[in-house]
């Protein structure tokens, strides 16, 4: 924008000085005058006119809305409006105002007084004025760089009209001036005089006064110099407020860009974005960002519908972050600026009509398409596929679980984990009360746990009773209590036999849904396998105690300690111990991406020496369903895991079902799932769900193998007899009535089970997780003389001649 200084009197003058002095610039200006139509604007603007001057007359007995729709494709930088003001005048003051908030930009022909001059700047701080009056000409911007001085107006006597309302409520006559930068982000603060901005202005730089060595040129000998963007004032005109692009290394003395530390959130992301474009490692994922625009987009686009179909609050704000670093990954590498965009979100915020904001068509089709049918019914409604249709790289693609990207997990989850190693429960009460909301006394609750924490309703007392003792009888049938003693050969005497794990930290999830039924799961094998410290660590509700169920059930299994803390911070704590927390040998239990992911950095740091059980992430079920299956029992099955989390799968592989059999587990699936208190969770779990239809068991069997389901369900014919086939699974249940939830509560199998495919090679939880085997063997003279020849060669054909020697030295004694 360009603002014309002249001495020209009459409005005619001044619009044709303006006029003139634009064009010497190099751009085309052009007059649209009272009784042009506002319509030719655009035209006009299409031809190659760069600044629109408008007389107000043209469109001051337009209504806002018909101005509003007149200028909507029209940048506002590009108008400039002509104006006389009277705010006496009715029409002027209102729409004045209003369109201040259409025009960016203002020429102002005689005005009444300075005073109206800088009352319209304060109203409108935001707009460009270019003030003409008799006697003087006063520019109020300071938007330096769009002066154009062409005649006798000097900095002093801007500096002047500057101030002319302001006070100095200092004895000393200097000015607070507060620094930021381009996102009025603050940088510091700093003081000013009139001798100082005249300098920050002359120079179009950080010149400020300070009060022990007088003019400052802000960097002169570090080099951290400022441009200056603005200047202004605030409300009540006794403080300065200086904008500036600061250089490098920043405005603070300690090397930092704010005198307030290191930036964190938007203007943080954004300048890392911009120092790794200039410097990323050749094969960082940044740079291939950068390098690759069709990766780039992709990622836009996946991550935009990610947060399209997040529900809970955090996964929304995890979602928003993801794309808004994809988003400024792409703006740094066109160069886009923050001021850039937020030019653009301040100009739409002032628009006072808007676009219906639609989508374009291409994002719209989907919902158009539902629209035409009863929109409720798409809510719950699984992809249908054949798989007679399919390649087999889309088969391929429909056995990978819908998961979030584990670099990003574990970058997330690393500094929570070495935060509890580096803090203990300071860093676990920290953690809780950002992630959980909840501000712990104690991160521990040690036995004996007091009756009044656990004290439960009769009916779920004998619930769990009835659930622990079948749970019991299965997990402590599969002790081993006699060693395994395998005679090889005569006088070689083989055995193995199990020890407990002598301390075992359990996971009890607890972020969506309290889950007393896994510290069952849990405790209970670890009990029967004896093992010695048992630490239960669970999220702590809303009010900083745990679930009275899970203390039951603590109590039950002899837990010694119980962690009020979830998340990756709950794993680490076990994982080295803490102040209050033991240290344990093992973890175990189900938990979402943060506790699995945390789990997995355990294990892998040898410093924590620590094991963990599998990889149970969110729950998945596979139903292979056949036409004798009752479509009302396959559904509710499937929303039964479908309600544990967004990022469950639940599939059903139909065998041989016509169209109008899917459409009434449809049906079935709508009516059941709407119904449920956690439909939004299961609606977004469906939404990546789907129905694959085969034609024979064989093909149900081939595809259920690969996916390696946590649970599979056999709705099926005969059903036990194509247990044999059963390859890959977590558990299996068996015909209609073993209804899933019966292994997740009561039945006596284990619920944590393997999940994302790893039940190809892991097992569930069960009693043998919570031991380790030893094993031993005992040699007699005979035995030594049957097989030391074997091992003196096999020594010898690895070069290992101690070996050797230890079993020849003692066959020369037998052998004498
Ligand atoms: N495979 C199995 O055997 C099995 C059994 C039961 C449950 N599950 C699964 O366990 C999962 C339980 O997940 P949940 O979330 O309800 O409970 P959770 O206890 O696993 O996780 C909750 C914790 O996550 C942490 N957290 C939340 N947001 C975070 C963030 N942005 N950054 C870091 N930490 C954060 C919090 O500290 C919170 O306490 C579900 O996916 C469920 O399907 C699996
Ligand atoms: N189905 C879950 C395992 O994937 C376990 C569970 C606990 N409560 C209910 N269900
Ligand atoms: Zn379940």
């Amino acid at each position: 924008m360009f603002i014309v200084k002249s001495k020209n009197k009459t409005l005619l003058e001044s619009i044709s000085r303006a006029c003139t002095v634009i064009a010497e610039k190099g751009f085309n200006a052009k007059t649209i005058w009272a009784n042009s139509s506002l319509e030719d604007l655009v035209p006009n603007l299409d031809a190659g006119v760069d600044v629109a001057l408008i007389d107000f007359k043209a469109i001051e007995k337009l209504s806002m809305m018909q101005i509003d729709a007149a200028l909507e494709n029209i940048p506002a930088s590009r108008l400039a409006l002509t104006f006389t003001p009277d705010l006496n005048n009715p029409t002027h003051g209102p729409n004045f105002g209003a369109l201040s908030a259409l025009i960016t930009n203002f020429i102002i022909v005689n005005p009444p007084s300075a005073e109206t001059i800088v009352s319209l700047k304060v109203n409108f701080p935001e707009n460009n004025f270019y003030v003409e009056s008799g006697d003087y000409l006063k520019n109020l911007e300071l938007g330096i760089n769009s002066i154009i001085n062409d005649d006798a107006l000097t900095i002093e006597s801007f500096v002047d009209v500057l101030l002319v309302n302001s006070k100095s409520d200092r004895e000393d006559g200097l000015f607070p001036t507060v620094v930021v930068d381009p996102q009025g982000v603050a940088l510091g603060l700093c003081y000013s005089s009139k001798e100082s901005i005249a300098e920050a202005l002359k120079t179009k730089s950080g010149v400020y006064f300070s009060r022990t060595r007088g003019l400052w040129y802000k960097g002169k000998t570090s080099g951290a110099t400022q441009e200056l963007l603005g200047i202004d004032l605030d409300c009540d005109a006794d403080t300065l407020r200086f904008t500036v692009v600061q250089k490098e290394p920043g405005f603070c003395h300690l090397n930092t860009r704010t005198c307030f530390g290191a930036d964190s959130g938007i203007t943080a992301l954004y300048s890392t974005l911009t120092q790794r474009l200039e410097n990323a490692p050749p094969k960082s994922y940044t740079k291939r960002l950068f390098d690759d625009k069709d990766l780039l987009h992709s990622k836009i686009k996946e991550e935009a519908d990610e947060l399209c179909t997040a529900v809970a609050k955090d996964d929304i704000a995890w979602e928003a972050a993801d794309l808004i670093y994809f988003a400024m990954a792409k703006c740094v590498a066109a160069g886009v600026s923050l001021t850039d965009i937020e030019k653009h979100l301040d100009s739409r915020s002032k628009k006072i009509s808007r676009r219906p904001g639609n989508a374009k068509p291409q994002y719209v089709q989907k919902k158009e398409k539902i629209e035409e049918k009863p929109k409720e019914m798409e809510k719950f409604k699984m992809k249908t596929y054949d798989v007679k249709a399919l390649s087999s790289e889309q088969v391929d693609k429909l056995l990978l679980r819908p998961i979030k990207n584990t670099d990003d997990i574990m970058d997330r989850v690393k500094p929570i984990v070495d935060s509890v190693k580096a803090k203990g429960d300071a860093a676990i009460k920290e953690l809780t009360a950002k992630f959980d909301k909840v501000n712990l006394e104690s991160v521990v609750m040690k036995a004996p746990f007091p009756e009044s924490a656990m004290a439960l309703d009769p009916k779920v007392k004998e619930s769990i009773d009835l659930a622990y003792n079948n749970i019991e009888k299965f997990h402590a049938a599969q002790v081993e209590t006699e060693p395994l003693v395998v005679e090889t050969m005569k006088g070689v005497t083989c055995s193995r036999f199990a020890r407990p794990i002598e301390r075992v930290g359990l996971y009890v999830p607890g972020g969506t849904a309290i889950l007393p039924s896994t510290t069952l799961m849990l405790g209970i094998p670890a009990k029967v396998a004896g093992c010695k410290e048992i630490v239960i660590a669970t999220p702590p509700r809303a009010d900083g105690t745990v679930t009275p169920e899970v203390v039951y059930v603590a109590h039950r299994v002899g837990a010694s300690t119980i962690l009020l803390a979830g998340g990756a911070q709950a794993v680490a704590a076990m994982a080295y111990g803490t102040e209050t927390v033991p240290k344990v040998d093992k973890i175990c239990g189900p938990g979402n991406q943060y506790v699995t992911a945390a789990k997995m950095v355990a294990q892998s740091d040898s410093s924590a020496l620590v094991s963990i059980d599998m990889p149970a992430g969110p729950s998945e079920l596979l139903v292979i369903a056949d036409k004798t299956a009752d479509p009302r029992y396959v559904i509710s099955d499937l929303l039964s895991q479908a309600e544990h989390g967004i990022d469950s799968q639940v599939i059903l592989i139909a065998i041989d079902l016509t169209e109008q059999q899917i459409e009434v587990y449809q049906k079935e699936l709508y009516k059941q799932g709407t119904a449920l208190p956690r439909a939004a969770i299961a609606e977004v779990a469906i939404s990546h769900s789907y129905i694959l239809n085969v034609k024979t068991i064989k093909e149900a069997l081939e595809f259920s193998n690969q996916y390696a389901p946590e649970h599979l369900i056999l709705n099926i014919a005969n059903a036990e007899s194509v247990l044999p086939d059963i390859s890959n699974a977590g558990s299996v249940f068996v015909g209609p009535y073993s209804a899933e939830s019966c292994g997740d509560y009561a039945s006596g199998t284990n619920h944590t089970l393997p999940t994302y495919g790893y039940s190809r090679m892991y097992s569930g939880v069960n009693t043998a997780t919570f031991v380790k085997h030893i094993t031993s063997q005992i040699i007699t003279k005979e035995g030594l003389d049957g097989i030391g020849d074997a091992v003196t060669t096999l020594a010898h054909i690895e070069g290992l001649e101690a070996h050797r020697n230890a079993v020849a030295i003692r066959l020369a004694d037998i052998r004498k």
